[in-house]
């Protein structure tokens, strides 16, 4: 099988190109793989390279060397073809998708990533041609993120600082957005903080939106979380962000006027006017967006030593 690691300079606080790359090359060498090393030159690129060597159709294994936006990418290209397998090597910010399996600790471990095998996990189909593999959502986090590059500029104004910022400035606006979410055909009509269609738990470096979630059942959880009062935002946005809006299965009795919970397995967010939305971490402004779940559309590859303990609920792990 052939190796290539698919590297963005952009991801992350640093350029890998240039801290990772000669360590990958040092530690890569003495493995006698056949590998490659492929840098990416603009937004796309990824899926591009992950294409054309996924064409050969000859078993390949791409590392995506990144964030979320990188693996997202990757996993574009390369979903379609049976003979191609995706891994992750942790280098963005957030990294969320990886939460669903382990920590970055277990993903950056070279030699285990590379001895790992992979297992089938669902996407996620946005529109008629976008890929989603861990979590689209539109209204007040969206917003948040859609902000976040605007006050980066600012000097002193870091990530976390940037964030804030936005997040102040958000709740400072009108808040609430008035949509029909359906699920499955049942519409869910209203004045909605955010509406989050999850595959993986985990979204916006680390709010733990759909604790209960799973890559690989074939159904996407919903949340919807009801226009509260400013009084009020703030508490439920820390539950949310921490997990802590559910108990087991199902979402905690003080919050159940606030946030509704569905799974299914299509979903349309229709709302009034014009809606932020984020997929995967990269947002737009959007008239609507139509998701449906991909079952066992990709194959994911796992560190060794996860995949060793890791316990599949549809199909053998590595057999799509
Ligand atoms: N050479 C490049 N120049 C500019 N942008 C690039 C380049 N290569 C890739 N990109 C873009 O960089 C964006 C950010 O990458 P990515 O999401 O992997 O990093 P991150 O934002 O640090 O991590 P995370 O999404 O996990 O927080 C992606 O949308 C990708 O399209």
């Amino acid at each position: 099988m052939k190796h290539v690691f698919i590297v963005n300079p952009k991801s992350g606080k640093a350029d890998a190109s240039q801290f990772f790359v000669p360590a990958l090359i040092e530690r890569v060498a003495p493995l006698k793989l056949d590998y490659a090393v492929e840098i990416t030159a603009y937004p796309g690129h990824a899926t591009e390279i992950a294409k054309q060597y996924a064409m050969a159709r000859e078993p390949v294994r791409f590392y995506a060397c990144g964030g979320d936006g990188t693996l997202n990418e990757v996993l574009t290209g390369a979903f379609r073809y049976p003979e191609a397998e995706v891994a992750c090597v942790p280098l963005g910010s957030g990294n969320d998708f990886l939460k669903n399996f382990g920590t970055a600790e277990d993903f950056l471990d070279l030699e285990d990533n590379i001895s790992g095998w992979a297992v089938p996990v669902d996407l996620m189909q946005v529109g008629e041609d976008q890929i989603s593999a861990a979590i689209c959502s539109a209204g007040l986090d969206a917003a948040v993120a859609y902000n976040i590059p605007k006050y980066r500029r600012i000097p002193f104004c870091g990530g976390k600082m940037a964030y804030n910022i936005s997040i102040v400035e958000n709740i400072c606006k009108p808040m609430g957005n008035r949509m029909t979410v359906s699920v499955d055909g049942k519409a869910f009509t209203g004045n909605f903080l955010l509406a989050a269609v999850a595959n993986g738990t985990t979204y916006g470096g680390g709010f733990r939106a759909a604790p209960r979630a799973r890559m690989d059942d074939g159904l996407l959880d919903v949340l919807l979380v009801n226009k509260v009062s400013r009084l009020k935002v703030a508490g439920v946005i820390a539950k949310y962000q921490a997990g802590r809006h559910f108990s087991g299965d199902e979402i905690i009795p003080e919050l159940r006027q606030i946030i509704t919970f569905v799974r299914g397995r299509e979903v349309q967010i229709v709302p009034e006017k014009e809606i932020v939305t984020n997929i995967d971490g990269e947002c737009d402004l959007r008239p609507q967006v139509s998701i449906r779940v991909l079952p066992a559309a990709a194959r994911f590859v796992l560190p060794a030593r996860l995949a060793e303990a890791y316990t599949p609920l549809v199909g053998l792990a590595g057999s799509v």
